[in-house]
């Protein structure tokens, strides 16, 4: 996606403008606390969640075509995506509704068929505030997706989110 390199300020605010129906709405809220926590652990930013109005990084659910010029797929495929920094659409995380989103704390099993919300959305809150893709295996910002039972980010990802703030 184009976009501008990074933001132009540090305090980020983002909204979450829907729910996924596969997990309660305040697990879904501290899942995204948890990803937003994983960069500002690592930088000068901050993520402050708004209730109304434009907020730096929108975040919805949707599937297939929801609003943008790239629809979802259906189940799995493309589980996620965002847009880099800038106004408007840009910065803004988009969840695939026809996943079934599940965290690792749950039963294994549920996580063996679901993805973890958690790691998508540390991986697209990536993208949101300038990253892209790692080339290391281990980086969260690998463009493939694979199950990580207690998450560790990866000095690659470090080195990228402190090169750019
Ligand atoms: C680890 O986090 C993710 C890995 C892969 C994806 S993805 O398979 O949805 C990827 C989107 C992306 O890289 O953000 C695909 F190209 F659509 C999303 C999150
Ligand atoms: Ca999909
Ligand atoms: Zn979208
Ligand atoms: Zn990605």
């Amino acid at each position: 996606f184009e976009g501008d390199l990074k933001w132009d300020h540090n305090d980020i605010t983002y909204r979450v403008l829907n729910h996924s129906p596969d997990l309660d709405a305040d697990v879904i809220d501290d899942a995204f606390v948890r990803a937003f926590k994983v960069w500002s652990d690592v930088s000068p930013l901050t993520f402050t969640q708004i209730y109304s109005g434009e907020a730096d990084i929108m975040i919805l659910f949707g599937s297939d075509d929801h609003g943008d010029p790239y629809p979802f797929d259906g189940k799995d495929g493309l589980l996620a995506h965002a847009y880099p920094p800038g106004e408007g659409v840009q910065g803004d995380a988009h969840f695939d509704d026809d996943e079934f989103w599940t965290l690792g704390t749950g039963v294994v099993v549920k996580t063996r068929f679901g993805y973890s919300l958690f790691l998508v959305a540390a991986h697209e809150f990536g993208h949101a505030i300038g990253l892209e893709h790692s080339a290391v295996r281990d980086a969260l910002m690998y463009p493939m997706y694979s199950y990580i039972e207690d998450f560790q980010l990866h000095q690659d990802d470090v080195a990228g989110v402190q090169y750019l703030y």
